[in-house]
């Protein structure tokens, strides 16, 4: 029997890929031992049908496992992930703290799951962030019957996408507005209840984040590196699901139509045809679809499109890519 450990298993997207595992029966001849650190040690995670006790790190020894889940953040990735691969256990990894290394290929299931066969360099595969993975899932069909040359992203992110401590405070922060109740903002550095955020991480000299800047970088690796860019990620007091305002500028004449019926070739998006309806972040929630609606002309270009994207931000560029990855890994080279 195979063995896998699960970093992060307590974590919101930790928690997601035991779901979506339970869900999907995945590895069935597999056994799974849910990790984290102090905080969540000995809490109980259901795992094909056992209640099982999250193990401390540090009491790890990666040799005798097969594969490795991190869902657990860079610096926990920076700290423990050569200590897996070191012991000969191959990593597959949430965070981005290896994206954009030449040696680890990044992988977006719906478009390039055959460079995890690239794993034998570092004995690391990265999954991409949760805009980059459903943004490329919808441009990679569009590429091929019409090559891109531009794309500008406006974001709407989710407070699931900063982690579980994030969620807690759109909570709280929201019933502490009804009650008068006092409450200490921890996460966000201005009150994300009732308000939207145009700031996502870090800001760089040249004015942009480090969140916009993994979403441009990560889209380029991944799909095309001549394709230009441009990122205003924004956070906004939803709890799950990212939705994107897309436009789109291609080399040549693409009709709404023709961009429609590429996308519904893909197994992995959804289209609405109805103009007077659209996809909300609620209808994405709990999907692994990447949903598209509002598709039309950009008539302020030659070659252009707009359109709305949601997509569950937990599923689809996190948990989800991750057992996908991890699925293959193991059925393919394991
Ligand atoms: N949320 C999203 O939309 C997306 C997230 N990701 C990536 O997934 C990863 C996890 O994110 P998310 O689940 O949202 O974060 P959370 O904060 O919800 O969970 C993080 C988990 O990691 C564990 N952890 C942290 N440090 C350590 C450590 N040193 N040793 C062991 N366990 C540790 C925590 O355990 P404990 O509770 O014990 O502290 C916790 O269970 C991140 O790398 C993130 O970049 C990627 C794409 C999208
Ligand atoms: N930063 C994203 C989620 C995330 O964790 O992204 P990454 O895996 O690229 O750090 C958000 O806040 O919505």
């Amino acid at each position: 029997m195979k063995k896998i450990a699960l970093v992060g298993a307590a974590g919101n997207v930790g928690r997601k890929i035991v779901e979506i595992i339970n869900e999907r029966d995945s590895f069935p001849d597999v056994s799974i031992t849910p990790i984290g650190s102090m905080r969540s040690q000995g809490e109980k995670i259901h795992i094909k049908g056992h209640d099982l006790a999250v193990v401390h790190i540090d009491t790890i020894d990666f040799s005798h496992y097969d594969l490795a889940i991190f869902a657990a953040g860079s610096k926990a990735a920076q700290d423990y992930v050569p200590k897996a691969t070191q012991a000969g256990c191959p990593v597959v990894d949430c965070s981005s703290f290896y994206r954009m290394d030449p040696k680890v290929p990044l992988v977006v299931p719906p478009v390039n799951l055959k460079d995890v066969e690239r794993y034998t360099e570092k004995k690391i595969i990265s999954s991409a962030n949760c805009i980059a993975s459903p943004i490329t899932t919808v441009l990679a069909p569009l590429h091929q019957i019409a090559p891109i040359d531009r794309v500008v992203l406006s974001t709407y992110q989710s407070v699931s996408g900063a982690g579980k401590d994030a969620m807690n405070e759109l909570m709280h922060q929201t019933k502490a507005f009804y009650t008068t109740m006092p409450y200490q903002r921890k996460v966000f550095p201005k009150d994300i209840a009732f308000n939207v955020l145009p700031m996502i991480d870090v800001v760089h000299p040249n004015g942009n984040t480090g969140e916009e800047t993994k979403i441009a970088l990560e889209i380029k690796k991944v799909l095309d590196r001549n394709i230009s860019i441009a990122v205003q990620s924004v956070r906004v007091p939803v709890f799950i699901s990212h939705c994107v305002s897309v436009f789109v500028e291609f080399s040549g004449a693409i009709t709404p139509d023709q961009a429609k019926d590429a996308l519904r070739l893909s197994p992995h998006v959804t289209v609405i045809d109805d103009m007077k309806n659209y996809y909300s972040a609620l209808d994405a929630a709990g999907e692994d679809q990447v949903f598209v609606s509002r598709l039309r002309y950009d008539p302020s270009v030659e070659n252009g499109l707009i359109f709305w994207t949601a997509s569950d931000n937990l599923r689809r560029g996190a948990a989800l890519d991750a057992v996908e990855i991890a699925e293959h890994l193991l059925t393919k080279y394991l």
